[in-house]
């Protein structure tokens, strides 16, 4: 996994790294303007249309001048738009690539942009090196770039945003952030999603390992990254290996997200799902899922699961006992979603008989409603790990990027998924996926890894087939694609 490191740290991840391999900071700086024109290429953008880059003065700028000249080369009409005076100092590597612009392309003054012109603009004014707040004219070039109704995509991070904190003043409203090395943690945060629009990591070839040198909680998790934490199974592995697991969801009108959990179980690899359900609503689940079996009562003994699913689509009302019961007799992780989180905030007695290392999946409200509100954030990141550590016990906060909070004290944020997910049962989708990958025998934090890995990707998967028709039965149907994609048998 890629660990987040604050922004200030850039300078001596970039310092080690030039030590330990001998490249330059030049040839750094050509990595990440390389990266980002190759990202560009791929997206296929019209070359008839103008390009118009801001370009401050430190190495933000830099990586601008230098995107410049590799799309002038791709035969792009590119601008590049001075966002600094005469007087101003550049970076030596900005300036190097400055003084490389090629003759064709024209160099103004920022404020000579012409906003009502059609084209492209990219936003490499300032970067991870902004310090305090806005001067007054950088908030009049963010301004400038703000006016204009095009595309325009920022390079590192959009101009105006910390790198590690929440937006306070102006800030360049990006549709893609083309973000080099690892992500900044605040275009990870959902309050800035308006600014920050679609986030592309860029590798510009820093090993995880030069990571190490550096303390920090917050990872990223990226597809190459999630192989590793997948059981392998064996010829003789029979279905015992794969797990038992017992879906406690469902209710009178809500049977929809019991199936779907039991489905997505099933889909994930379980080897037996059993659910947990009103008897009156049998039929239902029986033929929509044929593969799973049905209990009517909580069995006494408990322990002949390997996991325990409970919450969606289960009810609230008199369910707090079944909860209480559940939590007496299974010791052993479990998922806790939906109905059941409702209940726990309703109950907070019963939080602390949640079996150690269980998974808790909360949206944003479950989780303010769990653990009461929360302004923004970072303060609900922290929150969570208060709550992780003293508790033992895991939470996923779900949304775009949902972060896998560990007992351990990691912060994990997920790089899969589309806005697509956002739809009525996904949630229940990824609850069977967990307590599935639970009931295999892996580790909660490997169980959370790969279930919030590949529901993202099954997110994706079925987006690009069925966009916003994308219903949660899609992603449960992409799950076996998410195992090809992965290399997983
Ligand atoms: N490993 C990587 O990730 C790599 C990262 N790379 C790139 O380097 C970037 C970081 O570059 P950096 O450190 O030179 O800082 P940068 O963002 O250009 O900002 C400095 C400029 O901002 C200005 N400025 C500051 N505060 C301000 C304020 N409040 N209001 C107004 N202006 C303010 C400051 O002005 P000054 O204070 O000096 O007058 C100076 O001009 C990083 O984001 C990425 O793009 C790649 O090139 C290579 C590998
Ligand atoms: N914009 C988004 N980008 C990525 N994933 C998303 C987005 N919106 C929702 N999701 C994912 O979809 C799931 C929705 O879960 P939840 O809110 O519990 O829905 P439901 O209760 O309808 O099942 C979560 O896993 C969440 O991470
Ligand atoms: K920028």
């Amino acid at each position: 996994m890629l660990k987040i490191i604050p922004g200030w740290q850039v300078k001596l991840l970039d310092a080690n790294h030039i030590q330990t391999t001998g490249i330059s900071s030049l040839e750094l700086m050509e990595r990440a303007a390389k990266g980002f024109v190759d990202w560009w290429n791929g997206k296929g953008f019209d070359h008839s249309a103008p390009v118009n880059i801001f370009c401050g003065a430190g190495n933000n700028g830099g990586d601008g001048f230098a995107i410049a000249r590799l799309l002038d080369t791709s035969g792009f009409k590119v601008s590049v738009l001075k966002c600094f005076d005469e007087s101003a100092k550049l970076s030596s590597d900005a300036l190097v690539n400055f003084k490389l612009l090629p003759d064709g392309i024209r160099v103004m003054d920022w404020n000579e942009f012409d906003k009502s012109k059609d084209g492209i603009v990219v936003d490499a004014f300032l970067g991870v090196g902004l310090t305090g707040e806005l001067r007054s004219t950088a908030k009049a070039i963010i301004q400038k770039i703000n006016s204009f109704d095009g595309k325009v995509i920022s390079v590192d991070i959009p101009s105006g945003l910390p790198s590690d904190d929440l937006l306070s003043g102006a800030c360049v409203r990006a549709d893609f952030t083309v973000t080099f090395a690892f992500p900044k943690l605040s275009l990870l945060f959902p309050e800035h999603a308006a600014v920050t629009g679609e986030l592309i990591l860029v590798d510009i070839g820093i090993a995880d390992t030069e990571y190490d040198l550096f303390d920090s909680t917050s990872y990223y998790l990226r597809k190459e990254d999630v192989p590793f934490f997948h059981r392998k199974f064996h010829r003789f592995s029979h279905k015992g290996d794969f797990g038992k697991v017992l879906i406690v969801a469902g209710s009178e009108g809500k049977m929809g997200a019991a199936i779907l959990s039991c489905k997505a179980a099933l889909r994930s690899g379980s080897g037996l799902v059993t659910a947990l359900m009103p008897k009156s609503e049998r039929q239902i689940i029986q033929i929509a899922v044929p593969e799973a079996m049905c209990q009517f009562e909580l069995p006494t003994d408990l322990s002949r699961f390997d996991a325990i699913g409970i919450g969606p689509g289960l009810g609230v009302m008199g369910k707090s006992a079944l909860l209480e019961s559940i939590f007496h007799r299974f010791k052993n992780p479990m998922v806790i979603d939906a109905d059941a989180l409702t209940i726990l905030s309703e109950n907070p007695d019963l939080v602390h008989l949640i079996p150690k290392g269980s998974i808790l999946t909360p949206h944003l409200k479950e989780f303010d409603r769990l653990l009461g509100d929360t302004s923004n954030h970072l303060a609900r990141l922290e929150k969570a790990a208060d709550f992780c550590r003293s508790l033992e016990l895991n939470l996923l906060i779900k949304g775009a990027n949902s972060v896998i909070c560990l007992a351990d004290g990691r912060q994990v944020f997920n790089s899969s998924g589309t806005p697509y997910m956002a739809t009525g049962g996904s949630g229940d989708v990824l609850t069977g996926m967990l307590t599935s990958f639970l009931g295999q025998g892996y580790s909660s934090a490997n169980a959370m890894f790969c279930g919030v890995y590949h529901h993202g990707l099954a997110g994706e998967i079925a987006g690009e087939h069925y966009l916003r028709g994308t219903i949660a039965s899609d992603l449960i149907d992409a799950i076996p694609e998410t195992f090809v994609q992965l290399g997983i048998s």
